[in-house]
């Protein structure tokens, strides 16, 4: 049989040798000399939604270990060089099945993570297409994982919680009456894949993150996006302002640590899990605390509070601190960074002249 390559460049519309992709290619699963071979299972695996906050850099982190040709991105966005030059990309629209099938099927795709979604405050804004997006999309995520046999991750996060559920120390299992679009599908997200475990006994999991906090790719309109543009804006205008009161207090992660909690949790093995959702965390904090810390690689940052009544009356309903004990005693998970080493980490990525690097402590010039 002769197989069609698939070009994965489509920017000028060349698809140059380097950034073709035979489909024969993708058959032959061999892995490069520096990726630890995964002899159970050396998956082939697709990313939903791959250019947004959360999908680079898990692609990255899955190639380390995988192979790059075994690791596809995906999005409706076109990606930039730097993307379509680090292995395959393909346009997919988590609206179209028959799309989705065709992907699953050409590069015989084994695990499904999907991160194609609209986040709070942007799904608030426009209610119609964030349940499109995260109701209708899960539907067909779902419905193609079941038919394929595909391990499916699909992320929550904290604001599948709601007021009435517990704020402080929120556990893994409490009363969920989330008021915001966003939340609503993102417990329906939760329900329906356990829904298809139980029912289909598909490989369903699902981590419910807290705030990400990242240097690379800026997040994609959430409440706890403040906790990203502080950096921006403090390194280029030395200035901020915040939309939440300076007490709003908020689990958050830096990103590492959520790529780190996502590629651990996918590798447990089914059976060592008790409960197909789980929280995760690394710290909680307030705009002012964490301004104070910037501050200590800032000193002269100014910051100012003019409240978004949206995200502030979201951001009110959510947890403070995320217990997520379940998923450290389970299945091992622990973070590596909190408050301080986050910003640290901020900073070394976005303005290494601020940060020096001197015997294991970071200090301001
Ligand atoms: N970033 C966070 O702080 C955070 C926290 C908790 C949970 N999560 C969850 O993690 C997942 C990834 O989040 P993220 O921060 O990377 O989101 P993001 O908003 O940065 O990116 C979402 C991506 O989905 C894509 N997308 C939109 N419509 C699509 C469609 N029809 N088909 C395919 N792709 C489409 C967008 O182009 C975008 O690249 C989401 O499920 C989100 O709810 C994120
Ligand atoms: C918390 C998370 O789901 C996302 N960062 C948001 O604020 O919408």
């Amino acid at each position: 049989m002769t197989l069609s390559p698939i070009h994965i460049l489509g920017k000028d519309g060349g698809g140059s040798l380097k950034n073709t992709l035979s489909v024969s290619s993708i058959h032959n699963r061999s892995l490069g000399p520096d990726c630890i071979s995964e002899d159970m299972n050396n998956p082939r695996i697709l990313i939903t939604g791959a250019l947004g906050q959360l999908g680079s850099g898990l692609a990255k982190m899955l190639r380390a270990k995988f192979g790059p040709e075994n690791v596809i991105m995906s999005d409706i966005n076109k990606a930039p060089k730097h993307i379509l030059e680090a292995g395959p990309f393909v346009y997919a629209d988590i609206m179209d099945l028959k799309g989705l099938k065709e992907i699953v099927v050409n590069y015989e795709v084994d695990w499904l993570i999907h991160f194609g979604a609209l986040l709070s405050a942007i799904g608030e804004a426009n209610v119609p297409l964030a349940m499109k997006i995260n109701i209708e999309g899960v539907h067909n995520i779902l419905e193609v994982a079941k038919q394929y046999n595909l391990k499916c991750l699909i992320p929550s996060t904290i604001g599948a919680f709601g007021p009435d559920s517990p704020r402080a120390l929120t556990p893994d299992l409490t009363i969920q009456r989330p008021r915001t679009i966003y939340g609503v599908s993102k417990v329906h997200a939760e329900l329906m894949g356990e829904y298809y475990h139980h029912k289909y006994g598909l490989d369903f999991r699902s981590l419910r993150y807290p705030g990400v906090i990242s240097a690379d790719t800026k997040p994609g309109g959430g409440t706890t996006d403040y906790a990203v543009e502080i950096f921006h804006d403090a390194i280029k205008t030395g200035k901020f302002q915040c939309f939440l009161k300076p007490d709003t207090r908020l689990p958050m992660m830096y990103v590492k640590d959520t790529l780190r909690s996502t590629v651990k949790f996918l590798r447990v093995p089914s059976d060592q899990l008790t409960m197909r959702t789980y929280n995760v965390t690394a710290m909680s904090f307030t705009p002012a605390e964490l301004a104070e810390e910037v501050r200590k690689f800032m000193p002269n940052l100014e910051v100012t509070y003019r409240i978004d009544p949206v995200k502030q009356a979201i951001a009110d309903q959510w947890p403070q601190v995320l217990d997520d004990s379940r998923a450290r005693a389970d299945w091992g998970w622990q973070h590596q960074y909190d408050l301080s080493t986050m910003c640290q980490a901020m900073f070394a990525k976005l303005k290494p002249d601020r940060v020096l690097f001197e015997t294991n402590y970071y200090r301001v010039y």
